[in-house]
């Protein structure tokens, strides 16, 4: 079921134009900062906002068009907002099963759907209870498990992660992560890059409106091309398998980091650390201390990045090419450091997280 979508309105002085298409089965990440109008987009998809102009098509079916505009149920589209929104009078399975008795399935039926995605959700055993009986987390799976209950057609999941706490988001992320393997064409709006590395295929970064960049979710992350996806962006990503010290990239070398809790083991995974966290020495400079990944490279590029001069490196090991550092102008003017200047750099394993990733 590909997605097409362009959408075009105003709220105010805020005016949305947008235009991108979703292959079936993939999930396209909407990032961007507050008010970029990632939440609009999925109101305008699921029929919620009026839009000036509209051409919306899933499949061969036309959502809204030049003298169409069908109405939210009519769309066969799944919505998980950041709170669970659940019926608070209903059990977790009676809740779960609204979506397939409004979808005209007997009641009985819809009653073992129900109980089939609270399984697929680890919710089982909480079937009976009411949400006010439930934790956040619990919730949220008894709300993905009514999601996709639907069985919709494309799924709208804004910000899913966002009013749970620490302990809790990574089960959930991991959970979303298996049912969206073999799941419906999906939109996610995120303000987290790492939501997106672990759960999209693309990414269309949003500015004011206007989608500024977009592609396959580690070429936009790892190395944008607009200063803007930089700035939300900006981290060093290294790509691979996820190994008990780390991630094993394709070339063998592991780079040490901490896992995530939802990490699984000899799966693609992605190691993530910020430019800040890379030191930067010349070859034949001492870096000892706590376990650190090192690798010797050559400086490619130079340049201001607000008050600090981000380091691009080329060459060495694959994993290494790309890689970026941030130094204060006095230690770039202390190293000499130049485009051609051989570098060591080293990254702390316990600033390098591991995080699972599409593949
Ligand atoms: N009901 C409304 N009436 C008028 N303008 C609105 C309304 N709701 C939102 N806006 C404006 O539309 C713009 C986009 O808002 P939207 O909620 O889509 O952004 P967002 O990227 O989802 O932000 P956030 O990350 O904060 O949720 C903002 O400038 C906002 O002020």
């Amino acid at each position: 079921m590909t997605l097409s979508a362009r959408l075009a309105l105003s709220r105010g002085t805020f005016s949305l134009d947008v235009e991108f298409t979703v292959p079936t089965g993939t999930v396209l990440a909407l990032l961007g900062p507050n008010g970029s109008g990632k939440s609009t987009v999925l109101g305008s998809l699921a029929g919620l906002l009026p839009v000036a102009a509209a051409d919306v098509t899933l499949a061969d079916r036309r959502l809204a068009g030049p003298g169409l505009d069908l109405a939210p149920h009519a769309r066969r589209i799944g919505l998980l907002s950041q709170d669970a929104l659940l019926f608070p009078h209903l059990s977790a399975v009676d809740n779960v099963a609204f979506a397939p008795r409004s979808a005209g399935q007997s009641r009985v039926r819809a009653r073992e759907i129900a109980a089939q995605w609270l399984t697929e959700v680890d919710a089982a055993e909480f079937a009976k209870r009411r949400p006010g009986q439930l934790s956040g987390g619990q919730q949220q799976r008894v709300a993905i498990a009514r999601a996709l209950a639907s069985a919709p057609e494309l799924l709208l999941l804004d910000e899913p992660f966002a009013a749970l706490d620490v302990d809790s988001a990574p089960a959930i992320r991991g959970l979303l992560r298996r049912v969206l393997r073999d799941g419906p064409t999906t939109v996610l709006v995120t303000h987290d890059p790492l939501d997106a590395l672990a759960l999209a295929d693309h990414v269309a970064v949003l500015a004011e409106g206007r989608i500024v960049e977009r592609g396959p979710t580690r070429e936009v992350l790892g190395a944008p091309r607009t200063a803007f996806t930089a700035r939300i962006a900006g981290l060093n990503l290294v790509a691979g398998v996820a190994v008990a010290e780390g991630l094993r990239t394709a070339s063998g070398e592991v780079v040490t980091g901490l896992l995530s809790p939802d990490t699984v083991l000899d799966e693609a995974a992605v190691a993530v650390f910020e430019p800040s966290a890379v030191a930067v020495y010349p070859h034949d400079g001492a870096h000892e201390g706590s376990p650190r990944n090192t690798v010797e490279t050559t400086v490619a590029g130079l340049e201001p990045h607000g008050p600090v001069i981000r380091l691009r490196v080329a060459g060495g090991p694959p994993w290494a090419s790309g890689l970026s550092a941030d130094l204060t102008p006095a230690a770039v003017a202390d190293l000499a450091l130049e485009p051609g200047s051989p570098v060591t750099l080293s990254v702390k394993a316990a600033m390098v997280a591991v995080h699972p990733a599409v593949d």
